[in-house]
């Protein structure tokens, strides 16, 4: 659905040339949520706004829907814009124009037939659940209802691409979740594809099917979002995920702790505990668990346990070996003593 291959932007400033983004490819599919992380400054919003060409990519080529955008100017560029929404973490609605207005503008820049104006603006205030404030002024409305007017604005014209920057980071957690369950609920009836850039790691694990880490305007790991939990490989993907998943074990016990320590983690349905005890009892070693949760990312258990294994270093190994074939993954965090 959108295919971004090398692309490289570049900003001229005073002092000199900065780099936004570094020969980036990456490929979205069609009908996906697709999360792109990173500190501020990793490049995300640059990347996010080569895709509808708000930035002219300086090197490299964007395809959404098979159409190449940077081999388009003037009307053609604007019609194929109409199938790319976007969203900002800021909303952008006129303040002068009512609920209603502020939607109807879109309509009316794509030159939608006067008629079909009203149901069209009807229809969007539904779907987002703000039937009942289309006369009320911006000022009027919380954060969270907002943003709902600018997603019915970004809809309007029936795009196939929804682009969100930041879209729920002025929001509090409560309004942020609404936000995301309507996104998805977008996502599902309508077949948008959506690409959202955040720092915070609870909405990729909230909503999207796969994703990217950014830093330096590179993309440095990507896949499906489960895998990345389960397995992360980079050093600021690990950092991204214990905002969100934590298995700091506090200095004071690790110190305690004489016995080998290691994270297992069970992919899937598996029933971790009953995998740890077989060992146990198959094994001479002892254990004792630390830390312990099974997460949910997207309703597919992910169960992370951290524990001490106390015996001969070879049934130890043996022991992991044995919890290992069980469909688990394990890592030794600290040899014992
Ligand atoms: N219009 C611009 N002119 C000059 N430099 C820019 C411009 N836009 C972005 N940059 C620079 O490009 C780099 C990437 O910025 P970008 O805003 O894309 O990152 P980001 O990950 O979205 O961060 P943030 O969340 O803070 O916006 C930064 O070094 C930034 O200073």
């Amino acid at each position: 659905m959108i295919e971004i291959q090398n692309v490289t932007k570049e900003y001229d400033t005073k002092n000199g040339t900065v780099v936004g983004v570094d020969n980036v490819s990456l490929t979205i599919r069609e009908g996906e949520i697709f999360g792109i992380v990173g500190y501020s400054g990793a490049g995300k919003s640059s990347l996010l706004r080569c895709i509808n060409l708000l930035e002219r990519p300086t090197k490299g080529t964007i395809k959404v829907d098979g159409v190449d955008l940077t081999k388009l100017k003037g009307e053609s560029l604007r019609r194929a814009r109409l199938k790319i929404g976007m969203i900002f973490q800021h909303f952008y609605l006129i303040s002068q124009k009512t609920v209603f207005e502020n939607v109807a503008f879109a309509l009316k820049a794509a030159k939608v037939p006067k008629d079909q104006i009203k149901p069209r603006v009807e229809e969007l205030l539904e779907m987002v659940g703000l039937s009942d404030k289309k006369d009320v002024y911006p000022a009027q409305l919380s954060g969270g209802q907002k943003q709902r007017v600018a997603i019915a604005r970004a809809l309007a014209n029936n795009p196939k691409v929804l682009l969100c920057d930041e879209a729920t980071s002025a929001l509090d957690p409560k309004t942020t979740k609404s936000i995301l369950k309507l996104l998805k609920k977008i996502n599902k009836e309508l077949n948008i594809t959506i690409v959202l850039i955040t720092h915070e790691m609870d909405v990729v694990k909230e909503i999207c099917d796969r994703m990217a880490v950014m830093e330096k305007g590179r993309i440095i790991e990507e896949g499906r979002v489960y895998d990345i939990f389960a397995s992360p490989k980079e050093q600021l993907t690990k950092e991204f995920i214990s905002s969100v998943i934590s298995y700091d074990i506090p200095e004071a016990i690790l110190l305690e702790c004489t016995g080998t320590i290691v994270k297992v983690t069970f992919k899937g349905k598996v029933a971790g505990e009953g995998v740890i005890s077989d060992t146990l009892k198959v094994h001479q070693v002892d254990g004792n668990f630390l830390h312990g949760s099974i997460e949910y990312i997207q309703d597919e258990p992910l169960g992370i346990f951290i524990m001490e294994l106390k015996g001969e270093k070879q049934e130890i190994e043996k022991a992991l070996r044995y919890i290992e074939n069980r469909a688990a993954q394990v890592e030794v965090i600290n040899y014992g003593i």
